[in-house]
Protein backbone atom coordinates (compact mmCIF):
# COMPACT_ATOMS: atom_id res chain seq x y z
CA UNK A 1 0.00 0.00 0.00
CA UNK A 2 1.51 3.28 -1.16
CA UNK A 3 4.73 1.78 -2.14
CA UNK A 4 5.60 0.59 1.58
CA UNK A 5 5.59 -3.08 1.89
CA UNK A 6 2.60 -5.20 3.75
CA UNK A 7 3.62 -4.64 7.76
CA UNK A 8 4.09 -1.33 7.92
CA UNK A 9 1.04 0.92 9.31
CA UNK A 10 2.86 4.03 10.46
CA UNK A 11 4.67 6.70 8.85
CA UNK A 12 7.50 8.63 10.41
CA UNK A 13 8.33 11.74 7.96
CA UNK A 14 10.76 13.85 8.87
CA UNK A 15 9.79 17.83 8.39
CA UNK A 16 13.09 19.93 6.44
CA UNK A 17 13.02 18.51 3.01
CA UNK A 18 10.52 16.25 3.17
CA UNK A 19 7.77 17.49 3.92
CA UNK A 20 8.33 21.28 3.40
CA UNK A 21 10.80 23.08 1.48
CA UNK A 22 12.58 24.12 3.96
CA UNK A 23 16.06 22.22 3.73
CA UNK A 24 17.37 24.94 1.44
CA UNK A 25 16.63 27.55 4.01
CA UNK A 26 18.28 26.18 7.09
CA UNK A 27 21.32 25.34 4.46
CA UNK A 28 21.44 29.05 3.18
CA UNK A 29 21.34 30.16 6.93
CA UNK A 30 24.09 27.71 7.81
CA UNK A 31 26.38 28.93 4.48
CA UNK A 32 25.52 32.49 5.74
CA UNK A 33 26.36 32.09 9.26
CA UNK A 34 29.44 29.69 9.23
CA UNK A 35 30.94 32.04 6.24
CA UNK A 36 31.10 34.87 8.55
CA UNK A 37 32.50 33.28 11.40
CA UNK A 38 35.36 31.36 9.19
CA UNK A 39 35.93 34.56 7.24
CA UNK A 40 36.89 36.61 11.10
CA UNK A 41 38.70 33.61 11.80
CA UNK A 42 40.85 34.30 8.76
CA UNK A 43 41.12 37.86 9.00
CA UNK A 44 42.16 37.16 12.68
CA UNK A 45 45.02 35.05 11.61
CA UNK A 46 43.80 31.89 12.08
CA UNK A 47 42.99 29.26 9.29
CA UNK A 48 42.86 30.50 5.55
CA UNK A 49 39.25 31.50 4.62
CA UNK A 50 37.84 28.27 3.13
CA UNK A 51 33.56 28.87 2.86
CA UNK A 52 30.95 26.33 3.75
CA UNK A 53 30.20 24.24 0.87
CA UNK A 54 26.43 24.09 0.39
CA UNK A 55 26.66 20.52 -1.09
CA UNK A 56 29.53 17.88 0.13
CA UNK A 57 29.61 20.15 4.16
CA UNK A 58 25.78 20.69 4.80
CA UNK A 59 25.40 16.85 3.57
CA UNK A 60 27.94 15.46 5.90
CA UNK A 61 28.19 17.36 8.58
CA UNK A 62 24.90 19.63 9.72
CA UNK A 63 21.92 18.36 7.63
CA UNK A 64 19.30 16.35 10.09
CA UNK A 65 21.76 16.92 13.01
CA UNK A 66 20.69 19.17 16.17
CA UNK A 67 21.53 22.71 15.77
CA UNK A 68 24.34 22.44 18.19
CA UNK A 69 25.22 19.20 17.07
CA UNK A 70 25.61 20.67 13.24
CA UNK A 71 28.17 23.50 14.46
CA UNK A 72 30.02 21.01 16.36
CA UNK A 73 30.30 18.37 13.23
CA UNK A 74 30.80 20.91 10.98
CA UNK A 75 33.44 22.71 12.94
CA UNK A 76 35.43 19.39 13.97
CA UNK A 77 35.51 18.62 10.05
CA UNK A 78 37.77 22.07 9.87
CA UNK A 79 40.18 21.13 12.85
CA UNK A 80 37.92 24.65 14.53
CA UNK A 81 37.61 24.27 18.27
CA UNK A 82 35.17 26.98 20.43
CA UNK A 83 33.35 26.92 23.93
CA UNK A 84 30.03 25.46 24.09
CA UNK A 85 28.70 28.66 26.02
CA UNK A 86 25.01 27.83 26.81
CA UNK A 87 21.87 27.74 25.08
CA UNK A 88 20.75 31.40 25.98
CA UNK A 89 23.96 32.35 24.92
CA UNK A 90 23.52 35.89 22.51
CA UNK A 91 23.96 35.47 19.08
CA UNK A 92 27.00 37.12 18.49
CA UNK A 93 28.74 34.96 21.23
CA UNK A 94 31.54 32.83 19.52
CA UNK A 95 30.21 29.47 21.02
CA UNK A 96 28.85 26.55 20.01
CA UNK A 97 25.20 27.66 21.39
CA UNK A 98 26.02 31.40 19.92
CA UNK A 99 26.38 30.09 16.49
CA UNK A 100 23.75 28.05 16.32
CA UNK A 101 21.30 31.44 17.78
CA UNK A 102 23.16 33.45 15.16
CA UNK A 103 22.19 31.01 12.43
CA UNK A 104 18.81 30.79 13.96
CA UNK A 105 18.14 34.68 13.56
CA UNK A 106 19.07 34.62 9.71
CA UNK A 107 16.41 31.42 9.23
CA UNK A 108 13.69 32.74 11.03
CA UNK A 109 14.10 36.06 9.51
CA UNK A 110 14.42 33.90 5.91
CA UNK A 111 10.99 32.27 6.15
CA UNK A 112 8.66 35.90 7.78
CA UNK A 113 10.45 36.79 4.41
CA UNK A 114 9.91 34.27 2.37
CA UNK A 115 7.23 31.89 3.88
CA UNK A 116 7.08 28.04 4.03
CA UNK A 117 5.82 26.00 1.29
CA UNK A 118 5.37 22.38 1.46
CA UNK A 119 6.03 19.71 -0.84
CA UNK A 120 3.01 19.08 -2.98
CA UNK A 121 3.68 15.40 -3.14
CA UNK A 122 4.15 15.29 0.06
CA UNK A 123 1.09 17.05 1.14
CA UNK A 124 -0.96 14.00 -1.83
CA UNK A 125 0.86 11.47 -0.08
CA UNK A 126 -0.07 12.84 3.66
CA UNK A 127 -3.80 12.70 2.87
CA UNK A 128 -3.27 9.27 0.89
CA UNK A 129 -1.99 7.94 4.54
CA UNK A 130 -4.41 9.14 6.58
CA UNK A 131 -7.19 8.20 4.34
CA UNK A 132 -5.60 4.27 4.33
CA UNK A 133 -5.62 4.62 8.33
CA UNK A 134 -2.01 4.78 8.82
CA UNK A 135 -0.73 6.37 11.80
CA UNK A 136 1.55 9.54 10.91
CA UNK A 137 4.18 11.47 12.77
CA UNK A 138 7.01 14.07 12.32
CA UNK A 139 10.22 13.21 13.73
CA UNK A 140 12.47 16.38 13.39
CA UNK A 141 15.65 18.08 14.75
CA UNK A 142 13.95 20.98 14.58
CA UNK A 143 13.20 23.19 17.34
CA UNK A 144 11.42 25.38 14.89
CA UNK A 145 9.12 22.26 13.65
CA UNK A 146 6.18 23.38 14.81
CA UNK A 147 5.94 26.86 14.02
CA UNK A 148 6.88 25.65 10.61
CA UNK A 149 3.98 22.20 10.25
CA UNK A 150 1.72 24.85 10.48
CA UNK A 151 3.09 27.45 8.89
CA UNK A 152 2.94 25.00 5.50
CA UNK A 153 -0.81 23.74 6.72
CA UNK A 154 0.46 20.33 7.55
CA UNK A 155 -0.80 19.73 10.95
CA UNK A 156 -3.91 18.32 10.94
CA UNK A 157 -2.58 15.58 8.89
CA UNK A 158 -0.36 14.63 11.48
CA UNK A 159 -0.81 12.77 15.12
CA UNK A 160 2.45 12.82 16.96
CA UNK A 161 5.83 15.89 16.96
CA UNK A 162 9.37 14.33 18.17
CA UNK A 163 11.10 17.45 17.12
CA UNK A 164 14.22 19.21 18.45
CA UNK A 165 12.32 20.91 21.65
CA UNK A 166 10.67 18.14 22.62
CA UNK A 167 14.13 16.21 22.18
CA UNK A 168 15.62 18.66 24.71
CA UNK A 169 12.81 17.99 26.83
CA UNK A 170 13.60 14.35 27.39
CA UNK A 171 16.93 14.12 27.04
CA UNK A 172 17.03 12.74 23.49
CA UNK A 173 19.85 12.11 21.08
CA UNK A 174 19.69 13.53 17.82
CA UNK A 175 20.19 11.90 14.31
CA UNK A 176 21.78 9.87 13.56
CA UNK A 177 20.92 8.12 16.65
CA UNK A 178 17.55 6.51 16.56
CA UNK A 179 16.22 7.93 19.74
CA UNK A 180 13.70 10.79 18.48
CA UNK A 181 12.80 8.89 16.11
CA UNK A 182 11.59 5.85 18.92
CA UNK A 183 10.35 7.98 20.83
CA UNK A 184 8.03 8.86 17.91
CA UNK A 185 7.13 5.10 17.26
CA UNK A 186 6.41 4.50 21.22
CA UNK A 187 4.30 7.67 21.26
CA UNK A 188 1.89 6.42 18.16
CA UNK A 189 2.28 2.57 20.15
CA UNK A 190 3.40 0.80 17.24
CA UNK A 191 7.40 -1.34 16.92
CA UNK A 192 9.84 -0.04 15.25
CA UNK A 193 9.31 -2.51 12.38
CA UNK A 194 5.71 -1.45 11.79
CA UNK A 195 7.12 2.03 10.82
CA UNK A 196 8.66 3.85 7.64
CA UNK A 197 11.04 5.98 8.04
CA UNK A 198 11.19 8.97 5.31
CA UNK A 199 14.45 11.05 5.75
CA UNK A 200 16.21 13.30 2.64
CA UNK A 201 19.58 13.78 4.86
CA UNK A 202 22.16 11.70 5.76
CA UNK A 203 21.89 11.42 9.33
CA UNK A 204 18.54 10.74 8.99
CA UNK A 205 18.57 7.08 7.07
CA UNK A 206 21.17 6.75 9.46
CA UNK A 207 18.91 7.16 11.93
CA UNK A 208 16.49 5.44 10.42
CA UNK A 209 18.76 2.03 9.91
CA UNK A 210 20.11 2.70 13.53
CA UNK A 211 16.74 1.68 14.58
CA UNK A 212 15.67 -1.50 12.96
CA UNK A 213 12.54 0.43 11.16
CA UNK A 214 10.46 -1.50 8.95
CA UNK A 215 11.21 0.29 6.02
CA UNK A 216 13.72 3.16 5.04
CA UNK A 217 12.73 5.50 2.43
CA UNK A 218 15.66 8.06 1.29
CA UNK A 219 14.10 11.36 -0.32
CA UNK A 220 16.23 12.86 -2.77
CA UNK A 221 16.18 16.54 -3.49
CA UNK A 222 20.18 17.40 -4.33
CA UNK A 223 21.13 14.50 -6.23
CA UNK A 224 22.76 12.21 -3.41
CA UNK A 225 20.61 8.95 -3.90
CA UNK A 226 23.89 7.07 -3.87
CA UNK A 227 24.89 8.19 -0.07
CA UNK A 228 21.87 7.77 0.80
CA UNK A 229 21.17 4.12 0.18
CA UNK A 230 24.67 4.00 1.26
CA UNK A 231 23.92 5.34 4.61
CA UNK A 232 20.92 3.00 5.08
CA UNK A 233 17.93 4.14 2.80
CA UNK A 234 16.06 0.62 1.69
CA UNK A 235 14.95 2.88 -1.39
CA UNK A 236 15.29 6.07 -2.79
CA UNK A 237 12.89 8.84 -4.46
CA UNK A 238 12.74 11.81 -6.03
CA UNK A 239 9.52 12.97 -4.41
CA UNK A 240 6.69 11.10 -2.54
CA UNK A 241 4.46 11.27 -5.38
CA UNK A 242 6.14 8.80 -6.71
CA UNK A 243 5.76 6.32 -3.77
CA UNK A 244 1.76 6.84 -5.41
CA UNK A 245 2.21 6.33 -8.62
CA UNK A 246 4.20 2.41 -7.32
CA UNK A 247 7.22 3.93 -9.71
CA UNK A 248 9.33 3.87 -6.24
CA UNK A 249 8.64 0.18 -4.47
O1 LIG B 1 17.99 25.15 14.09
P1 LIG B 1 16.78 24.30 14.11
O2 LIG B 1 15.57 24.92 13.44
O3 LIG B 1 16.48 23.76 15.46
O4 LIG B 1 17.08 23.04 13.18
C1 LIG B 1 18.07 22.06 13.46
C2 LIG B 1 18.32 21.25 12.19
O5 LIG B 1 17.08 20.73 11.73
C3 LIG B 1 17.18 19.88 10.61
O6 LIG B 1 15.88 19.49 10.23
C4 LIG B 1 17.86 20.54 9.45
O7 LIG B 1 18.12 19.55 8.50
C5 LIG B 1 19.18 21.21 9.86
O8 LIG B 1 19.69 21.99 8.83
C6 LIG B 1 18.96 22.07 11.08
O9 LIG B 1 20.20 22.60 11.48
Amino acid sequence: MLGLPGHVTACLFDLDGVLTQTAKVHNAAWEETFNDFLRQRAEAGHEEFRPFDRGADYNRYVDGRPRADGVRTFLASRGITIPEGTPDDPPDADTVNGLGNRKNVVLLDRIHTDGVQPYQGSVTYLKAAAAAGLRRAVVSASANCRDVVEAAGLADLLEVRVDGVVARERSLRGKPHPDTFLAAARELGIEPRQAAVFEDALAGVEAGRAGEFGYVIGVDRVGQADALTEHGADIVVQDLAELLDGAGG
